[in-house]
């Protein structure tokens, strides 16, 4: 059976409901949906690029919280209010993922929490570390 623990991290906006920012079992982090919000203040990002950063720091921080890297994302789900947004997300989401990328699966929902355009949550494994990745 493995363990399994909760992820905290002030870097991060703190979680606004019954959760948590991330759970490792064992070798797997699995992270929270993350809104656009910035952890200091917990305002929304204003405008699409500036969300879609502000969501992919966001997992970073708690990434790194669980003592891994998004290097170690192996799926990836995104989730939009407007599908118009599917192509900035390719366009910047290769600044904190590299190849092999993770899986992933993007959706438009109807609406998000406190009206985000964007949410994304990700699984990490830590069998895959930055090293074993074959580039
Ligand atoms: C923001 C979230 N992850 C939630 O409400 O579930």
């Amino acid at each position: 059976m493995p363990s399994i623990h909760a992820i905290s991290t002030a870097d991060a906006p703190s979680a606004s409901g019954i959760y948590s920012q991330a759970i490792r079992a064992g070798e797997t982090v699995y992270l929270a949906g993350q809104l656009p919000l910035d952890p200091a203040s917990m305002q929304l990002e204003t405008g699409i690029d500036a969300q879609i950063h502000r969501v992919f720091r966001n997992l970073d921080a708690v990434s790194r919280a669980a003592g891994a890297s998004l290097a170690q994302a192996v799926k990836v789900t995104v989730y939009l209010t407007d599908p118009e947004h599917f192509s900035r997300v390719n366009a910047l989401m290769g600044e904190y993922f590299f190849q092999p990328y993770p899986a992933r699966t993007s959706v438009a929902v109807a609406a998000l929490p406190r009206g985000a355009l964007i949410e994304a949550d990700a699984v990490l494994s830590l069998a895959a570390s930055p090293a074993n990745k074959e580039i």
